[in-house]
């Protein structure tokens, strides 16, 4: 019985760096060691770390019950000690008891799961049979709840099945694989013998990211989740050493975190098996199915060692998911569930979008406008944490040194550096040591930088799908962003996809984008060529969106977080950002300024006014774009 139910780089050789030590230009005049030491993290860009007390009794699962052969049966004990929980980075101490997200914003959203006997969401991670010691971390995180994808994607793996799982950008996917894997690796290892005597690893589960700078979060994420819990978890990327990571993986894995051409590498050196594979977990699954990664994904998945569909588990996690991706990522699954959390492949409506005519010629003058207006707008002492994206390698160091020159600290993150710049460039960012970050493609998606209050598509790219990856890198985990997109003649294939996403969010469409799209004969680069034109979850199997599914929203939006969405000048910080863009007139934060009326037209009007929506669309054709 089928039931529908609406609830509501290929891995580069080895690359040692050979230049001197990397230094962003508005800091060359300066003395390199003040600025960059104790490997390369200035205390400004150390992170800011919360204190835990640790009890005892979380300390009741550290041991591990098997033996890998020589390398691995003498693997040490877990050192509880030099693994602090409060050293694993990233949790941000500036809100008192929890975490400092507004997921209340995604309360109300609907969510479709198709599929057979699907496994009921739940409300609390109290009611998922996650294990003491995982729910202590969650707890330590100061995740109270689960998000939507949360609710519905754990109960579902946990009960065994696989998952095709969409939902928007910043809304909590990589828990929601994290802890049924980590759980699940828990059990098994009671349960299972695994054989001994041999030099190769061998993980019970890989998760696989499509850049080094995505699998190294994912890294830090799953270690705080499955602090002391024993369970082993390893990262392998490009750009790095590969006996570094031979190393650790010697250590032992349980979860082998890696990039796809740095994992083949490893199997092709035997040094890792996945025979033992009971769970795969591809995020930012439509990429790594895209013409670029699909061969080397078909062979780790399908012509190496690792036991096929219905054997192991497979989850697919992404923001877009195109039908034909689809329909490729279905011959790595088994009688699987698709969910579709939001609205399939749109962005969230808590970040607003604003598109200007802006040509080629005039960007970066254009650009320098904005910023001077965020920054005499904005707090006197920080410059608010600003996402550039550009089209190339060299239009990224260009752009870097130009805005440099003219007093913006930037600093540039592409597929042409080495990895530790690559690196470098994100810590300085993050830390707010360099506020501007300009960016390819190669820090699109995934990466989670808090406080990134707005978003510059200065060359907006060729399809819309990365257009949702891109603008998600604000506006994350429930809190408001601002995305700006410099639109130039070239961009005329995307008017169409463009100005249907920005309806679909809720934004105001400019008349000329209006225009464009209705005399446009392109498709827009995927977004028009989307069966029905209508957005929601849509999972391939059912065919064309006919209007007849059984989809329905647990109730309409509840505007408890007003998203602005409309008025000539506007602007949008992380509400976390604290106003950084500024006060009034441009760039005022509308997610605190709640005096602004035309701030909370949008989505209210729209969506009061016209009752529960059906999100019905289907994606269509993909252009995929170049990787670096
Ligand atoms: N239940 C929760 N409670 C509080 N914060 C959470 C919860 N789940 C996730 N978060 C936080 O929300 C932020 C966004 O999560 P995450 O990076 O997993 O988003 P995502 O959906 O994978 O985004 P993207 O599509 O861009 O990859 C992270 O900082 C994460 O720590």
């Amino acid at each position: 019985m089928t039931r529908n139910d609406m609830f509501t780089e290929s891995t580069r050789k080895q690359t040692r760096p050979s230049r001197p030590r990397y230094l962003p230009p508005h800091l060359r005049h300066q003395n390199a060691n003040a600025v960059f030491t104790d490997a390369d993290t200035p205390e400004l860009t150390r992170p800011r770390y919360n204190r835990f007390s640790l009890p005892q009794t979380a300390l009741n699962s550290g041991g591990r019950g098997r033996g890998r052969g020589p390398s691995f049966t003498n693997r040490q004990k877990p050192n509880l000690d030099d693994e602090k929980f409060d050293e694993l980075e990233v949790i941000d101490d500036t809100a008192e008891g929890t975490n400092e997200t507004n997921f209340g914003a995604y309360e109300d959203i609907p969510v479709q799961a198709s599929g057979e006997n699907i496994p009921p969401p739940v409300q609390t991670f109290a009611e998922i049979d996650l294990g003491h010691v995982l729910k202590q971390n969650i707890k330590r995180c100061k995740f109270l709840k689960p998000t939507p994808i949360q609710r519905h994607a754990i109960p579902i793996v946990i009960a065994g099945r696989d998952l095709m799982a969409c939902a928007q950008t910043g809304s909590g996917k990589t828990a929601a694989f994290c802890f049924p894997i980590i759980c699940g690796v828990l059990k098994d290892r009671l349960l299972l013998s695994i054989p001994g005597g041999s030099q190769v690893a061998c993980p019970l589960a890989l998760i696989l990211a499509p850049t080094r700078e995505l699998s190294c979060q994912i890294h830090e994420e799953a270690k705080k989740f499955a602090y002391r819990t024993g369970v082993k978890i390893v990262v392998a990327y490009g750009g790095t050493p590969i006996s570094q990571q031979f190393r650790n993986i010697e250590k032992g894995v349980d979860i082998l975190v890696a990039t796809p051409g740095r994992l083949v590498d490893m199997i092709e050196r035997a040094r890792v098996s996945l025979r033992m594979i009971k769970y795969l977990a591809l995020d930012e699954a439509d990429r790594m199915l895209d013409m670029g990664f699909e061969p080397q994904i078909r062979k780790i998945v399908e012509k190496m060692d690792m036991p096929p569909p219905g054997t192991r588990q497979t989850m697919l996690f992404s923001a877009t998911f195109p039908d034909e991706i689809q329909k490729l990522a279905s011959d790595f699954l088994s009688d699987y569930v698709f969910l579709a959390v939001g609205r399939v492949g749109s962005s969230t409506d808590l970040i607003v979008q604003r598109v200007e005519i802006v040509q080629d010629m005039d960007k970066r003058n254009h650009l320098l406008n904005l910023l001077h207006a965020q920054k005499y707008n904005g707090s006197r002492s920080k410059h608010p944490l600003t996402l550039v994206f550009v089209e190339t390698k060299r239009g990224a160091d260009e752009l870097e040194h130009w805005l440099s020159r003219n007093g913006f600290p930037a600093i540039a993150i592409h597929g042409g550096k080495v990895q530790m710049e690559r690196e470098l460039a994100l810590r300085s960012f993050k830390s707010g040591a360099t506020p501007i970050l300009v960016a390819t493609d190669v820090a699109s998606r995934g990466l989670d930088i808090p406080h990134v209050a707005h978003v510059i598509n200065f060359d907006l790219p060729k399809n819309i799908d990365d257009y949702v990856h891109r603008i998600g890198r604000t506006g994350r985990a429930g809190n408001c962003g601002l995305a700006t997109a410099f639109f130039s003649d070239k961009n005329l294939p995307l008017a169409k996809s463009l100005a249907e996403l920005m309806r679909e969010s809720n934004q105001e469409v400019p008349s000329w984008l209006n225009q464009y799209a209705e005399n446009s004969s392109f498709s827009g680069g995927g977004w028009a060529k989307r069966v029905g034109g209508k957005f929601g979850g849509y999972d391939f199997r059912k065919g064309f969106p006919s209007g007849n599914e059984n989809n329905y929203h647990s109730s309409t939006y509840n505007d408890t977080h007003p998203v602005p969405a409309t008025g000539d000048y506007y602007a949008a910080a992380s509400a976390n950002a604290q106003t950084f863009l500024g006060s009034a007139g441009i760039y005022a934060d509308p997610c605190t300024t709640s005096a602004n009326a035309d701030y909370l037209v949008g989505r209210n009007e729209n969506l009061d006014g016209a009752g529960p929506r059906e999100y019905a669309y289907s994606h269509g054709q993909v252009v995929a774009s170049g990787w670096e």
